[in-house]
């Protein structure tokens, strides 16, 4: 699994907070990435003890570890989450950019459509502004068009090399992606915009406005910001 640096435990500590947000008889959203991945497991516990809940999976990732602690799964088709979980690259107040394990298409859609969305993170994930790549889910066919549209909007875009295997990464949808360099993103809002309307572009990372509640685990607590 991708793991991001910042502490093992800060994340466990969000992680295990926020799977005791889940009530019994509610549809969960499962998000991507170490942090998350914590929340799964902490679920799984709880499951074990009888709560009655049903996951809806971001990624492989999350639906092969949610099977093997136990959670049921759904689809968005049968049912829309009461509460979705997921982590962050980096944290603007409630803003986020996502995607640093390729997952962030899903997981925008399972995030927006979850009643109220939980973002876990350790305290590495929490700065003044964006100033990471963003990235951008890009149907294969379209790669050059898209990063000559990144180019233009005064991005550095590079298509994600795959760490173990010859050639770029490819999404668990089957398209590219580009980590796109814009610097210090001073209106995140706005980017997100322009960056929606890139033909072939499927989804960027920007998640501005969806997230409801911060959890950011410490050595010793975890703090708690709500919208
Ligand atoms: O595509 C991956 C996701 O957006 C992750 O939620 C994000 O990269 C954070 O991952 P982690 O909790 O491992 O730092």
């Amino acid at each position: 699994m991708k793991t991001t640096g910042g502490s093992e435990e800060a994340k466990r500590r969000a992680g295990e907070r926020a799977a005791e947000l889940v009530k019994d008889g509610t549809v969960v959203g499962l998000g991507t990435g170490s942090t998350a991945a914590h929340a799964i497991r902490a679920l799984g516990q709880r499951v074990e003890a009888g709560l009655d809940i049903r996951g809806v999976p971001t990624s492989y990732q999350s639906a092969d570890l949610a099977r093997e602690v136990g959670i049921p799964l759904t689809t968005l088709d049968d049912a829309l989450p009461d509460l979705a979980i997921d982590g962050a690259d980096q944290i603007v107040g409630f803003d986020l950019i996502k995607g640093g394990g390729a997952a962030h298409a899903r997981e925008k859609l399972v995030d927006s459509a979850a009643e109220r969305f939980v973002v876990v993170a350790d305290p590495s994930k929490e700065v003044e502004e964006f100033d990471g790549p963003v990235p951008l889910e890009v149907l294969p066919s379209a790669r050059r068009p898209v990063a000559e549209a990144l180019e233009g909007l005064g991005g550095t875009p590079e298509l994600r090399a795959a760490e173990r295997k010859d050639g770029p990464v490819v999404t668990d949808n089957g398209n590219l992606v580009f980590d796109c360099e814009f610097g210090r993103i001073a209106e995140p809002a706005d980017l997100a915009d322009d960056l929606a309307s890139i033909p072939g572009a499927l989804e960027h990372g920007l998640f501005v406005g969806l997230a409801d509640t911060i959890l950011v685990g410490t050595h010793d607590r975890v703090e708690e910001r709500r919208r």
